[in-house]
């Protein structure tokens, strides 16, 4: 076994699992099928955690697994590393401050070309492999999203960060239609500015799923990245939470640095907003989502809200199989 790389162990241990055992795994997810039937979940996919081509099918299996069993799922992508390898060919620079791109209008074009034009597609391909499912559209589709500018704050100072925003309306109807004609929307985080419609601002995509899922009134926001969770005491693996309370969560953002910040404060906004849970899990890990969703124990680091809701959040009974997809 010492040879065996990660996909050979986990196979192997799959294949080895007697027929009761395997009863068992799939029992298990029985209350959550039903918990879950007919809720919509947002799942942010970022551009870290797509780096790898088996992992890359294996998001596509669970979000067609996801909509295959009844719930209805929302993609919304980043693609961080994808912008950087595009700008580096076309030999434009490229920094970060307080954790947002600066984003000159070269700069946008570029962000605007690889969110819509090569991560959406690549994201709808792969999903698509298994039937008519996927339909990307961008914050500037069916005017979805509509952002204003904003500042970074560095050691305590504003500073200009150019074409970057912040989703202040979101007009969900078009991700809706989309829902209720059974296809599962992938959503690129590029909005037109409420102040310039002429121009389209970079909206950071952790951001962006957050208010989507607040504006969905979603049950879940799931988070996909590269690390197993939230660390408290970033990067001592013992510290790796499982579960927070919004409160808690809120007093130790300010202690974050800023790849995990976006990341928790949105799980933070999307919680007080109505969302039920907020999720952050490990992308690197072939199939999280299906665990998060399906198992009793989950996996990544939970957010709650302070107080439960007192009525049971939305959910809207939909069909198995889209008609398309059976035909
Ligand atoms: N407290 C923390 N807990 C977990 N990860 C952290 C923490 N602080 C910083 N990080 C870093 O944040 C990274 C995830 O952010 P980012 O690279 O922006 O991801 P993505 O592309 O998935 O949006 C992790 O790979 C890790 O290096
Ligand atoms: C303003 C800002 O920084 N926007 C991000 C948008 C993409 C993103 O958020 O991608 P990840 O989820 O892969 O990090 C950027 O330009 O990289």
């Amino acid at each position: 076994m010492s040879n065996a790389s990660t996909e050979d162990f986990v196979f192997s241990t799959l294949t080895d699992l007697r027929p009761d055992q395997k009863a068992e795994v799939l029992i298990e997810a029985l209350p959550w099928l039903q918990k879950f039937a007919g809720a919509l979940v947002v799942v942010k996919y970022g551009g870290n955690a797509m780096i790898d081509e088996t992992l890359k099918r294996a998001f596509a299996e669970d979000m067609v697994f996801l909509r295959q069993v009844g719930l209805r799922p929302v993609v919304v992508h980043g693609g961080g590393p994808q912008i950087n390898a595009m700008l580096d060919r076309l030999g434009i620079s490229s920094e970060f401050r307080g954790g947002l791109r600066v984003t000159t209008p070269e700069a946008m074009d570029v962000v605007r070309m690889v969110l819509t034009g090569q991560v959406s597609r690549e994201l709808v391909g792969l999903l698509n492999a298994h039937g008519p499912y996927a339909v990307g559209l961008s914050g500037e589709d069916g005017a979805l999203f509509q952002a204003r500018r904003r500042t970074a704050v560095v050691d305590g100072v504003e500073v200009d960060v150019g074409q970057v925003g912040d989703v202040v309306e979101v007009n969900p109807g078009a991700v809706l239609d989309l829902l209720d004609a059974g296809r599962i929307p992938v959503v690129s985080t590029v909005a037109p500015d409420i102040d310039d419609p002429t121009q389209v601002l970079n909206v950071n995509a952790d951001t962006a799923a957050a208010a989507l899922a607040v504006a969905l009134e979603a049950r879940k926001l799931i988070v996909l990245t590269d690390v197993e969770g939230l660390y408290t005491s970033w990067p001592d693996k013992s510290s790796l939470v499982r579960r927070l309370r919004a409160s808690a969560l809120a007093e130790l953002l300010p202690s974050l640095d800023s790849g995990m910040r976006p990341k928790m404060e949105a799980c933070w906004r999307a919680v007080t907003g109505g969302v039920g849970r907020a999720h952050v899990i490990d992308g690197r890990a072939p199939h999280s989502i299906l665990v998060e969703v399906f198992t009793t124990d989950g996996i990544g680091t939970m957010v709650f809200p302070d107080e439960e809701p007192a009525a049971a959040p939305f959910t809207r009974p939909v069909p198995l199989v889209h008609p398309e997809v059976s035909a």
